[in-house]
């Protein structure tokens, strides 16, 4: 397909023919997904089942064997500044010398141009933000000294000072008290409300219901997907986990 080609703009992320391996097996296997805008979509898998693969390979960090991937009709190439990405926090190097203002601002980056400094009205939104996710009075604080749960925190107020259309989150419930899972969902369900689409990578299969309006269910070919009434059946859950299934939460019965 042209890069040029506007492909399925009605889809926040319209995936097709996605296959990626990392050596010989799989870790997706031709995956094909649709993904409504406006929706709070939670990815959900057993371990290793290819969440954060499809969420790289999306984004275009890692490398498919074959399939394409579009957002609002674009290639992720022409997305830039218009798709926030928190990463999982294991992922970051969380010694690299900066403060929360600074990951902040960092958000900003892509409106302001690389090489000019952030000005007033950056360091105020980068404020407004921090302070959305009561993290204002750690601005000056480093990075590295701050909790997980902290951390996580002042990674969605820099994906929220981009002013995203497209929010994608790796588990950001990790490792976090229930104060700022709280915070966090609240926050997320509201940036949909506003009509955004936020696409997370959830593992909590006891909260998915109350917290999600649509799922994909994965383990490295495509389950289901659609509406969490559709999607969450003991049927989908069975095929997803398997063996694992007796320690999960299963609905009583199917809809
Ligand atoms: N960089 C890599 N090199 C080699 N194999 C990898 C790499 N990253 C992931 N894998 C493998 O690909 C498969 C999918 O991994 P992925 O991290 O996408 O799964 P996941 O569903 O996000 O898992 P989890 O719930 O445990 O975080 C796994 O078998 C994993 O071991």
């Amino acid at each position: 397909m042209h890069e040029d080609t506007l492909h399925e703009p009605d889809q926040a992320l319209h995936v097709e023919d996605l296959t990626v391996s990392y050596g010989v097996t799989p870790a997706l296997w031709d995956i094909d997904l649709d993904i409504p805008p406006g929706v709070m979509c939670a990815i959900v898998g057993p371990n290793g089942a290819g969440k954060s693969t499809l969420i790289k390979a999306a984004l275009g960090l890692v490398r498919p064997v074959a399939g394409h991937v579009r957002f609002l009709g674009h290639p992720v190439g022409r997305m830039r500044g218009r798709i926030g990405y928190v990463p999982q926090r294991h992922s970051v190097d969380w010694d690299f010398p900066t403060t929360a203002r600074d990951v902040v601002e960092m958000g900003l980056y892509r409106s302001l141009g690389w090489f000019r400094r952030p000005g007033a009205a950056a360091r105020t939104r980068a404020m407004e933000a921090l302070a959305q996710l009561d993290m204002q009075d750690y601005a000056d604080r480093q990075i590295s000294q701050l909790s997980g749960g902290q951390q996580q925190r002042v990674f969605l107020a820099r994906a929220l000072v981009q002013d995203a259309p497209i929010l994608i989150l790796d588990e950001p419930l990790a490792g976090v008290d229930a104060s700022t899972e709280a915070v966090i969902i609240a926050l997320l369900q509201r940036l949909r409300d506003e009509g955004r689409t936020v696409i997370v990578v959830h593992h909590d299969l006891t909260t998915v219901q109350s917290y999600f309006d649509w799922m994909v269910m994965l383990n490295v070919r495509i389950i289901a997907q659609g509406p969490v009434k559709q999607v969450y059946t003991p049927e989908n859950l069975r095929a997803a986990y398997g063996r694992q299934l007796a320690m999960i939460a299963i609905p009583a019965t199917a809809p």
